[in-house]
């Protein structure tokens, strides 16, 4: 799928409007130092702009957002209680964010990449995004997503293939890649995805931004399709993603509701007393491919800044069970729930929850041209087909023991570096030869702890480079208030286009 366009680089970004944080963009619009309209017609014009390029955002609602920003503007007009009031009542007042397709956004489709169900509309918001929006955030559009957000890449037969701004030849992530490509892109500032494998934190990493899953629980999950079922739950997290990151504590308080309490999120965080350790691969599982070298180096310098600037000793590690990663995740993404009850199958989603498609039937099909699902979305009913809902009980023995050694070391002041992937962004359809990397993300939502995805420059060729910051349970405020340190420290996300690489 080489397009002739693939050498192209992004226009630069030209209104300096939309290189402003999304807390300071309200803070601007609170103080009348800038309209609403004029913020909601700056991202706009940019999606205008790069969106034949990346194909990232799938259905607008720009009309609807400009009345939305009008009125904010006469809001803030006739507010006589003072900034203050707005900041506490309304903290993202006035700022535009884009929602990942496979949630609920009023008025909006619902496909989640699935032909069956184009037409679907969200007639209520889910609780995520209902809360941005009460928070005073403006909806712009709905972004791709992979088929049944269940793939590396954000492909599907509805909207087509999102692409990465840093090289347009090259894959946005999934499943929220249709984000992760328009917030990098400078056509977005925020905006809302779900990770129940790394669907936040791929995205984030392939495009250079910030993401953050967060302890298992803490976000509502409602309001997404599909839902998740058996265990499940347990392992879907809903999740900021952004081009700053302070954006991601404001983000965070505000999408986790009341439990955001939970997360001591305004306490502060005194980075040189915290233990910091380092974990360069997940010990060679023959699933996964070796850790690009420039990865390596990447968390090395973080390793070198974090001793040189804090006074901290970061103590290098292996943790031999990650080897399993793919295997403990299979194993409890398929796992009854404690009633019993068995997750629906992917080839039953994959028909809109009825019958299941048939995998090798639906598999002849695509190679005659005539199934309207992706070609990894049929591998992965096929390999469904072999994955027991009994894991074994070795495999089970080291998700426990993963799950036990990462607790006892990480506490309340821990924080561990890991890979985000262990590939820079691949070319497009290249993760069908390496379906299982994303198992360097996918363990951390069965062990349920937290984690920030964090830029950390570009590499040779243009494309971003990253790691993963974990905590423990409930610690979220650690890799965040680490992100914010690393963002100072390595200049956070970068403008694409200006890599000196490709062909305007
Ligand atoms: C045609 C090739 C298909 C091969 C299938 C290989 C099996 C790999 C198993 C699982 C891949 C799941 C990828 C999940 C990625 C993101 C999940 C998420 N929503 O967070």
């Amino acid at each position: 799928q080489q397009r002739s366009d693939d050498n192209r680089r992004l226009p630069p970004i030209a209104n300096t409007l939309l290189t402003v944080p999304a807390i300071q963009l309200a803070q601007k619009i609170r103080r009348k130092e800038v309209t609403s309209v004029e913020v909601v017609q700056a991202y706009i014009d940019r999606i205008q702009e790069v969106n034949p390029l990346i194909n990232a955002v799938v259905k607008d609602r720009f009309a609807a957002a400009l009345q939305e920003a009008t009125l904010v503007d006469k809001l803030v007009v006739e507010e006589t209680g003072g900034e203050d009031v707005l900041e506490d009542r309304l903290p993202l007042l006035g700022v535009p964010f884009t929602v990942k397709e496979s949630f609920a956004l009023q008025g909006m489709p619902n496909s989640t990449g699935l032909p069956s169900r184009r037409s679907v509309v969200s007639g209520i918001d889910a609780p995520s995004v209902a809360l941005l929006k009460r928070a005073g955030a403006i909806p712009l559009g709905v972004t791709n997503c992979s088929e049944l957000c269940m793939w590396l890449e954000s492909h599907n037969h509805v909207y087509g293939i999102t692409r990465n701004p840093y090289q347009l030849g090259r894959g946005a992530g999934g499943s929220s890649g249709g984000e992760g490509s328009v917030i990098a892109s400078g056509a977005s500032v925020i905006g809302v995805g779900s990770d129940i494998g790394g669907s936040i934190r791929m995205p984030c990493f392939f495009n250079g931004i910030f993401g953050h899953k967060p302890t298992s629980g803490i976000v509502c999950n409602d309001g997404q399709y599909p839902p998740p079922s058996g265990q499940q739950p347990g392992f879907l997290c809903t999740g900021p993603m952004c081009r700053y990151a302070q954006d991601l504590v404001p983000m965070l308080k505000i999408m986790a509701g009341p439990d955001a309490e939970k997360l001591c999120l305004s306490a502060d965080v005194d980075l040189s007393k915290l233990r910091f350790f380092s974990v360069p691969h997940d010990g060679g599982s023959p699933l996964s491919s070796p850790v690009d070298p420039q990865l390596i180096q990447a968390q090395r310098k973080v390793v070198e800044r974090l001793e040189a600037d804090l006074g901290v000793k970061v103590k290098e590690m292996r943790i031999p069970q990650l080897k399993y990663s793919f295997q403990i995740w299979g194993a409890m993404m398929s796992s009854p729930d404690k009633d019993g009850k068995i997750p629906t199958s992917f080839a039953e989603l994959m028909n809109g929850g009825g019958k299941k498609v048939w995998p090798v039937w639906e598999l002849f099909k695509w190679a005659l041209g005539l199934s309207p699902h992706t070609i990894a979305a049929i591998g992965l009913t096929l390999v469904e087909m072999f994955q027991s809902s009994h894991p074994s009980q070795f495999i089970l023995q080291q998700k426990e023991s993963l799950q036990r050694e990462l607790e006892e070391l990480l506490g309340l002041d821990g924080v561990l570096l890991y890979p985000s992937h262990p590939q820079l962004a691949p070319k497009h359809h290249y993760p069908l030869f390496t379906p299982f990397n994303f198992s360097y993300t996918g363990i951390f939502n069965i062990l349920g702890l937290p984690v920030t995805q964090c830029p950390l420059g570009l590499s040779e060729e243009g494309l971003p480079l990253g790691v993963q910051l974990v905590a423990g349970k409930l610690q979220d405020r650690l890799t965040l208030a680490t992100a914010l340190y690393l963002e100072q420290a390595f200049g956070g996300w970068r403008e694409p286009g200006h890599t000196g690489l490709g062909v305007v």
